[in-house]
């Protein structure tokens, strides 16, 4: 196994990787209109037409001819920026009041810059509470006109510590009509970046009061193990335990049955516990697939250039795929979204035409014309051709055989035509579609299109009932949706002949069987060089593919041991740990029975724990030593359960960094996961609460809160905290070492010094100095390390200069309305309170501007930098500051001990 060499050290790609992984989306990139890199010529505009493009569209009518060049207009013009606010944040309606007040007001009076007049700031009125808007600056509007440069520092800010989220409008809709509740299990297959999850996450906490744990969960996945860590970082935001990333090719997500036999299950509901037993379901799907993204024109110009329709074609029957994968996934009664931001009918109603007729009832398309009223969209086409080559085809009877692969009978309305199974090639059971690289000439040569072949043919499904976002509507992207329910359990049905059965991969036949063993869906790999590289062209599989099955075989094994993985175990490697008595023991469930059965083979299960390439195993901790300390020292409340909820990720538990807190939907997921033979790839689970503090001194626990996970614990802590008034809580987070004696209150300071040694909470009153702080209302707070003589902040210096700069922000606006109020008493002759003063300038009740009490509710602002809270890339950088610590990641400022 690798040591720092190999695996210990996170080498700088990977850190780079993650540090561009989240880029601030506040930071204005150059606009679409403005061009493209030339090394020669320094910026070039990007043409902004293909005719290859127009001449599709046209032809597929998906707009009336009276509105072509309002559509194609549309298309040319960049996109306005678009933000929500996070609905789940205690605060989101103040927030949202509070911009439209301080800021978005004041320019709707026709403002002008250079004679031009500015867009008014305007909510999405379709989005639920009037959290969406939509902003439309230039630069040049931000650099000339004060407000609107405030504007964009607040969104940036907010953005920053998880507020609001910067997210295309069109975006926003398909998670909506999910219709997703605090207790569902939700899975997002094919979720990177993130945006669309975060929202996701965001119902399943909305009206989950303060320190109360929700009961769903949201499941992200990703083919793309880069683009996983970007989601986790995305997720980190909203410091939810309910979030379990997972690393596949979304058709073969695996479906957890268990194959012990041994069927376990607290559900009462007899259909539920029938579908229980067979492994994972979910109550919600979004279905958000790769495809060619034609609709993104406005905001990604280049595919202008890019576009031709052989990557749409390439994309269908993958888009197929997982969707029927995720059909096979849902619990009955459940809904599935499915979309795209692609405009082509092969990769939107061609897809759902499909979807119904392999689910054979077991899906209806849903009607959801009454739901959003305030969306303007268009209904799906029922009739549409499809173009191969230089050929319009109105049929699968018209497909030549040379091109059977390339064109599939599913791509046309009716869905008619051969089976697959005439198409297989012997010697491997697939088809493999001829290549499509002849489609780039298709864009230069639209001249030379062929005659139609006929008329086109009209769809007998309900198609009309998808839903399309057409640009010019609502000036936004492209974007397609339809939303289904699954009225019946699914059962596949073979649809290969029986003597090609045997040559079908093992993998890929229990992959993609749905419910038992009772079939295949159409098994035709994506010939990933047919496609012409789309912007989200799915991941090269790794051996992912073969894994999933593969049980107790020697060549996995081997792989595993020739493995590098990097892992907590490895990273604590060397460090001088306080406490290193206490020994960690951490017993997975799987690892429990396979040591108990005394089976030989057991023991080698347990070895190749983590059977994932590179991917730490997900373990419980059940030292009841170490999570005793940590219910102790930290004075946890029983509101707060540790037991089946406390991970780790590593095999050499003595030596793990860090703690995650799953909630108890997250638990059950792993628990059936162990039972299922590990056959689901975990990048992530829950939420980072606990991390190893090396120390000088000893302290009775080792473990100290995470910034992310302070939000969470807070209001289930009885121990450990302590209340500072404004001046000292700055003073902390601007020196982050401070002396006890140099802190303003001598009671405080005393208070500080009776508490253990060891990481401590610092807070701030939530209402007024003697509210109680762990009420439920969560206030400002930061973790520290208290040493013998000073106290330490353990947060990055730039979370802690975020902070500091929101509560002087807010203080100076205080301040700056107690000097107001003094001035409006002197002139009124004192008369009036200082709480109409401070509502007149906008100071909530508490004298606290409203966005800097919110802080907690998203955690401590992670730092861009931050690293992956994942085992398996993690590393915290920045610099932590603590009284009398000794960090083991990172660069520490030591304090030495006066007394
Ligand atoms: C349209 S993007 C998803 C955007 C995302 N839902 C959001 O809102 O941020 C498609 C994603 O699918 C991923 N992908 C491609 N092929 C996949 C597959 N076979 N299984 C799962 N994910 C896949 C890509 O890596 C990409 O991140």
């Amino acid at each position: 196994m690798g040591g720092r060499g190999r695996g210990g050290k996170r080498n700088r790609t990977q850190r780079r990787d993650f540090k561009d992984g989240r880029p601030n989306e506040w930071k204005r990139s150059r606009p679409a209109s403005e061009g493209h890199a030339n090394s020669e010529s320094g910026w070039n505009p990007f043409v902004m037409e293909s005719p290859a493009y127009e001449a599709f569209y046209k032809k597929q009518k998906i707009v009336p001819e009276e509105e072509w060049d309002a559509f194609i207009a549309t298309l040319r013009k960049p996109l306005a920026t678009t933000f929500r606010i996070n609905g789940s944040g205690q605060f989101a309606h103040e927030i949202r009041d509070q911009m439209q007040r301080d800021f978005f007001d004041q320019l709707k009076s026709g403002a002008e810059v250079d004679g031009e007049v500015i867009e008014p700031v305007r909510a999405l009125p379709w989005y639920p509470d009037h959290l969406a808007w939509h902003l439309n600056y230039s630069r040049m509007q931000i650099r000339k006109m004060p407000i609107l440069e405030r504007i964009h520092e607040f969104l940036k800010l907010e953005n920053e510590i998880g507020s609001i989220t910067r997210q295309e409008a069109v975006s926003m809709i398909p998670p909506l009509f999910l219709d997703v509740q605090p207790h569902h299990k939700v899975l997002d297959m094919c979720a990177a970046p993130g945006s669309k999850t975060f929202q996701l996450l965001e119902m399943i906490h909305r009206d989950v009061k303060p320190g109360e744990l929700s009961d769903g969960m949201v499941v992200a996945n990703d083919s793309d193990t880069q683009r996983c860590h970007l989601l986790i970082h995305q997720t980190k935001r909203m410091c939810s335990p309910n979030i379990m990333v997972t690393n596949h090719d979304a058709q073969l997500f695996p479906g957890l049955k268990d194959r012990s036999g041994r069927l376990e299950t607290t559900s009462t509901d007899a259909e539920m516990w029938e579908e229980e037993s067979n492994g994972l379901y979910f109550d919600r799907i979004l279905c958000d697939v790769p495809c060619s993204g034609d609709g993104t024109l406005r905001k990604a110009p280049d595919i202008w250039r890019k576009w031709n329709c052989g990557v749409a074609n390439g994309l269908h029957r993958l888009q197929i795929q997982i969707a029927m994968r995720g059909v096979a996934l849902l619990r009955t009664g459940g809904r599935l979204v499915y979309s795209t931001c692609s405009l082509n009918p092969v990769e939107d109603e061609a897809v759902v035409g499909e979807i119904l007729r392999e689910s054979r009832g077991s899906v209806e398309l849903l009607d959801v014309s009454s739901e959003l009223p305030e969306l303007k969209r268009r209904p799906g086409l029922t009739s549409w051709l499809i173009r191969d080559r230089k050929r319009w085809l109105c049929s699968a009877s018209q497909i030549d055989r040379k091109r059977a692969g390339a064109v599939v009978p599913s791509m046309f309305p009716s869905g008619n035509g051969w089976d697959l199974s005439d198409i297989l090639e012997p010697s491997t059971g697939v088809s493999s579609p001829p290549t499509d690289t002849e489609d780039d000439a298709e864009k230069k040569d639209v001249e030379e299109v062929e005659e139609d072949e006929g008329p086109p043919e009209v769809a007998t499904l309900p198609l009309e009932r998808c839903m399309r976002l057409l640009p010019h509507d609502q000036d936004t992207g492209g974007f397609f949706i339809a939303v289904f329910r699954k009225v019946a359990p699914f059962k596949a049905i073979p649809k290969i002949k029986e003597s090609h059965k045997s040559r079908i991969l093992r993998t890929e036949k229990e992959a993609l069987t749905a419910e038992g063993e009772t079939g295949l869906l159409v098994p035709a790999p994506i010939d990933a060089d047919s496609i012409v590289a789309p912007p989200f062209l799915p991941a090269p599989p790794e051996r992912d593919l073969l894994d999933i099955q593969v049980e107790d075989s020697t060549e996995v094994e081997n792989e595993i041991e020739a493995e590098e993985p990097v892992s907590d175990n490895e990273e604590a490697e060397g460090s001088k740990v306080a406490g290193e008595e206490l020994s960690m023991s951490v017993v997975s469930e799987g690892q429990e029975k396979l040591a108990a059965s005394k089976d030989p083979n057991a023991i080698g299960r347990i070895q190749r724990q983590g059977r994932w390439k590179g991917v730490d195993p997900v373990l419980f901790l059940k030292d009841e030593k170490i999570i005793k300390s940590l219910v102790e020292f930290y004075g946890i409340k029983e509101t707060f359960p540790v037991h089946q909820h406390l991970v780790v990720r590593s095999e050499d538990v003595s030596r793990c960094k860090r703690i995650y807190y799953v909630s108890a939907s997250v638990a059950h997921t792993i628990q059936q996961n162990f039972r299922a033979g590990e056959q689901m790839k975990i990048t992530s689970a829950g939420l980072k609460i606990f991390e190893r503090q090396q120390t000088k001194e000893a302290s009775t626990c080792i473990f100290r809160i995470s910034s992310e996970g302070l939000p969470v614990l807070l209001p289930h802590m009885t121990k450990q905290i302590i209340v500072a008034n404004r001046k000292d809580f700055r003073l902390i987070l601007a020196e982050k070492v401070v002396q006890f004696s140099a802190f303003n209150d001598s009671t405080f300071a005393a208070a500080l010094r009776e508490l253990s040694h060891g990481c401590c909470v610092i807070t701030l009153p939530t209402e007024g100095p003697d509210a109680p702080i762990n009420s439920g209302a969560v206030g400002t707070a930061v973790a520290c390390w208290k040493g013998r003589s000073n106290v330490g902040i353990l947060i990055t210096k730039a979370e802690a200069n975020q902070m500091h700069q929101r509560i002087s922000f807010a203080d100076d606006d205080v301040s700056r309305s107690e000097e107001a109020v003094v001035a409006v008493e002197a002139s009124q002759g004192g008369n009036m309170t200082s709480v109409d003063a401070g509502s007149e300038l906008n100071v909530s009740k508490n004298g606290q501007k409203d966005n800097s009490i919110n802080e907690p509710q998203n955690g401590t602002a992670p730092s861009k930098a931050d690293q992956l809270d994942d085992g398996a890339h993690n590393q915290t950088e920045g610099t932590l500051m603590g009284g009398d610590v000794v960090g083991d990641t990172t660069e520490i400022v030591e304090i030495s001990s006066a007394n």
